[in-house]
């Protein structure tokens, strides 16, 4: 049996048990980060609250999760974070990301799946280091048009956003500095959990990681030669190969083709249509598996007003697909074909 049909027939048995093992608690845990700092552009950090005014949430609850919202996270102020190397603003974020990754960790260890709306990339390293903490035993498959997986001394621009992975993964620490406000961080992943998929802007120290500690990653070309459905078993397969790991998943929205999200501070032409983001949403969710998931990089006050309706929109889609929506339809647990018996009950005929 090859590996494909193998990841298929887990896949198939973990539809037909019918609801995903962690989602059967049909509990979500959401934090809002209004962040910023991780990158250049005001606005990301409105993106929790415009997500929730748009219906994220509602959306959710339609779909018979109980959602316990914790609210937006709140900061403390640095007034001095001058950067250290060219890394900006490491003691705002090294500390928020500190509390991000206690509260996903609370989250995860209550049953909730972990739901956290950003914000920049860079709270990742709070919610993949809090989620490592709970579940020891998770992967991660980080959706981007980017790897996030600069070091502080390679990065072009110094921002966190940028660098995310490189303080997370064990195998990377040799290039690491001590950077003042991530003392705290453990490196809780190896290169070998990690999943790239959509990537298509990668700078020159990136790809040399990429290739050094063979992480596997499905970039832009590897979607248009192989198609979504491969990419997906075969990164399943490569971090995940039983399907019997907790997964956290980081979708950073610049995934997506411009096209279906303009309202992002860093877009890349020639991401994932709406249809292969929907995909690995919908294939991730049938695990049963995803217990920790980022929605980051929304932008909701770059582009035009329909630019951040859409992006907006987009966002509620890949979420709805993450917990569980199908474009197939999905039928609810106790639902029976009504008769007309029943569908007429209390009414009169004239
Ligand atoms: N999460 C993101 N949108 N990251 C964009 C990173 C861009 C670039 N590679 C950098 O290091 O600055
Ligand atoms: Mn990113
Ligand atoms: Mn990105």
């Amino acid at each position: 049996m090859s590996f494909s049909t193998s990841i298929r027939s887990l896949l198939t048995a973990a539809r037909v048990s019918g609801v995903p093992r962690r989602l059967a608690h049909r509990d979500v845990g959401v934090l809002g980060v209004p962040f910023c700092k991780g990158q250049p552009r005001p606005g990301v950090a409105q993106a929790p609250q415009r997500l929730r005014d748009y219906g994220m949430l509602k959306k959710l609850e339609t779909m018979g999760y109980r959602v316990h919202d914790y609210g937006d996270l709140q900061f403390q102020e640095f007034p001095d974070d001058y950067p250290a190397w060219n890394i900006k603003y490491p003691r705002s974020i090294g500390a928020s990301c500190k509390k991000i990754s206690n509260v996903v960790e609370e989250v995860t260890e209550k049953g909730q799946v972990a739901l956290t709306l950003g914000g920049d990339h860079s709270l990742s390293i709070g919610t993949v280091h809090g989620h490592a903490m709970a579940e020891p035993n998770m992967c991660l498959i980080w959706v981007d048009a980017h790897s996030d997986i600069n070091t502080p001394m390679a990065s072009p621009s110094g921002n966190i956003h940028g660098m995310v992975l490189s303080f997370l993964a064990k195998e990377l620490q040799k290039y690491v500095p001590r950077v003042p406000g991530m003392e705290w961080v453990k490196p809780c992943l190896s290169t070998k959990d990690i999943a790239f998929i959509g990537l298509r802007d990668l700078d020159p120290a990136e790809r040399c990681i990429i290739e050094q500690y063979n992480i596997t990653c499905y970039t832009m070309h590897e979607v248009d030669r192989m198609g979504i459905h491969r990419v997906l078993e075969e990164a399943l397969h490569s971090v995940n190969p039983n399907l019997d790991r907790p997964i956290h998943l980081s979708y950073d929205i610049d995934s997506l083709d411009p096209a279906v999200s303009p309202s992002t501070g860093t877009p890349v032409p020639g991401g994932l249509s709406i249809r292969e983001g929907m995909y690995i949403a919908e294939e991730i969710a049938a695990t049963g598996q995803l217990t920790g998931i980022d929605l980051v990089e929304v932008n909701p006050e770059l582009g035009s007003k329909q630019d951040q309706e859409l992006t907006l929109f987009t966002a509620c889609e890949i979420i709805g697909a993450c917990f569980g929506k199908r474009r197939k339809g999905n039928v609810p647990e106790d639902y029976v074909i009504p008769t007309p018996a029943e569908s007429m009950e209390g009414f009169t005929s004239s």
